[in-house]
């Protein structure tokens, strides 16, 4: 009892403790010294958001938003926005979530939690910039051409690599720009498609998909579903089909030898694109997993068409309507896979032999996979067409929308 006393006073003086009470769902202070900041250092705190130079997330951007609202009109004071407009609801849920906090804590939390941000926007990133970066289409997508090779990265690692259709915003961006951006505009799914254009043009023998952090990519970021257009949901399922089916097009038609480098699990439409792929290369660590029906949907990315004649139908039906998730080694054994290596040495090894392969004259490897996919393209086309109508109807049933609001509300996982 002693020591936890005497633990508990150390951690009060060395200032731990400062402020006795905390809101457990965001961390806030609301009490103790909180009532000191004064309108300058809040605006100041406004002010040094917009020079942040890394996209704090989602998460941080909505206390943000409850704060400053808090901070500025008092305790939530409108009424609640309807179930299904769900980014209005969400920023609503996290401003009425402060309860009666004052505005004086909450200028206080906000000027903290700016300065929590700015601080560690100034840290060295553990990942510096490669010398030969060439289109940062966005922060969450790194293109780099170096050896031979054009990579595309997909690089949201602390959302396992989810395909958002929310701009990350760059530097320098107003909280209201922020806020506004959160909504809608260029997607990471354009900037795949712009990446695809340009390194179908360029200087590089051979083009690889590849991922930052554990995931290779966790498929569609299931928060896309919030951003309701003016149109409604109908509008959303609309744009989204035109949307899956260009993205899906730049794969059927890239005209270079495209490698994944699949450094991790990959599930949803990171997994039906691979048929699409001419060579795919996994740690042994991947997975491989399409939950469609778990989703209240169906398979896209030609996977109706090109898993069944990769693995036959009965496999393909285990993993397009099942779920079955792959291991490495199985998806290798069904062919999905070119070929599995250790964690271990999976870079090392990988990378060298692309570097080899892209020595290789270019023109003979475009004609060559011109052979070999030609014939099929026409087929690819219709069928992914037809996948991205029938995705459109699905994405507007009940089983879609329950799946995706119990993932939302962290009820379910895969
Ligand atoms: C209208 C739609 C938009 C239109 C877009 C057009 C074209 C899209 C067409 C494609 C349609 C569907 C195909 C698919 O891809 S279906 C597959 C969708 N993916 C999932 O269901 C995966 C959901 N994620 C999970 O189950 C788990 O996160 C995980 C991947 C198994 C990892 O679990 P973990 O315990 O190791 O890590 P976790 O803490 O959950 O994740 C870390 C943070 O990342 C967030 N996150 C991960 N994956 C996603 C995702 N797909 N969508 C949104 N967010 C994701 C997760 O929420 C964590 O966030 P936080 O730290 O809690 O904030």
């Amino acid at each position: 009892m002693a020591g936890f006393a005497g633990r508990l006073a150390r951690c009060w003086y060395s200032g731990f403790l400062r402020s006795p009470l905390q809101v457990p769902a965001l961390g806030l202070h609301v009490g103790g010294p909180a009532m000191q900041t004064s309108q300058k250092d809040f605006n100041n705190a406004v002010s040094q958001l917009k020079l942040l130079k890394e996209d704090p997330g989602n998460e941080v951007k909505l206390k943000l938003y409850a704060l400053y609202k808090q901070a500025t009109e008092g305790p939530c004071n409108v009424p609640k926005p309807g179930m299904l407009d769900f980014i209005n609801k969400t920023k609503w849920d996290a401003w009425n979530a402060l309860g009666s906090l004052s505005k004086e804590a909450a200028r206080q939390n906000y000027v903290d939690l700016v300065s929590k941000l700015s601080a560690s926007s100034e840290s060295p990133s553990p990942e510096a910039p490669a010398a030969d970066r060439k289109q940062p289409e966005s922060d969450s997508l790194v293109v780099t051409s170096g050896d031979g090779i054009t990579t595309i990265r997909l690089n949201r690692p602390t959302k396992k690599n989810a395909l958002t259709t929310q701009v990350t915003p760059s530097a320098r961006e107003s909280i209201l720009l922020v806020l506004s951006r959160l909504f809608h505009s260029k997607t990471m799914y354009h900037d795949i498609i712009a990446a695809l254009q340009a390194a179908s043009k360029d200087e590089s023998p051979i083009t690889v998909l590849t991922g930052s952090g554990d995931y290779f990519c966790s498929g569609n970021d299931l928060t896309n579903f919030t951003s309701l257009p003016a149109g409604g949901p109908e509008e959303m399922a609309r744009s989204s089909a035109v949307l899956l089916r260009d993205f899906v097009n730049c794969f059927i038609d890239f005209p270079k030898p495209l490698v994944a480098v699949v450094n991790g699990p990959a599930v949803g439409i990171s997994v039906t694109i691979l048929g699409l792929f001419d060579v795919v290369y996994a740690t042994d660590r991947a997975t491989f997993h399409t939950p469609f029906s778990h989703l209240g949907q169906s398979p896209e990315g030609c996977s109706s068409y090109t898993f069944p004649k990769i693995m036959g139908s009965s496999k393909a039906a285990e993993m397009l309507l099942f779920g079955k998730k792959l291991t490495a080694q199985e998806a290798c054994a069904q062919g999905l896979v070119t070929e599995v290596f250790p964690d271990s040495t999976f870079q090392k090894e990988v990378w060298a032999r692309l570097k080899a392969y892209s020595k290789l004259p270019p023109n003979a490897m475009r004609i060559s996979k011109q052979i070999i996919r030609d014939r099929e393209k026409e087929k690819l086309h219709a069928v992914n067409a037809e996948e991205s109508n029938v995705l459109r109807e699905r994405w507007l049933s009940d089983e879609c929308m329950n799946a995706i609001a119990s993932f939302l509300s962290r009820k379910s996982k895969l």
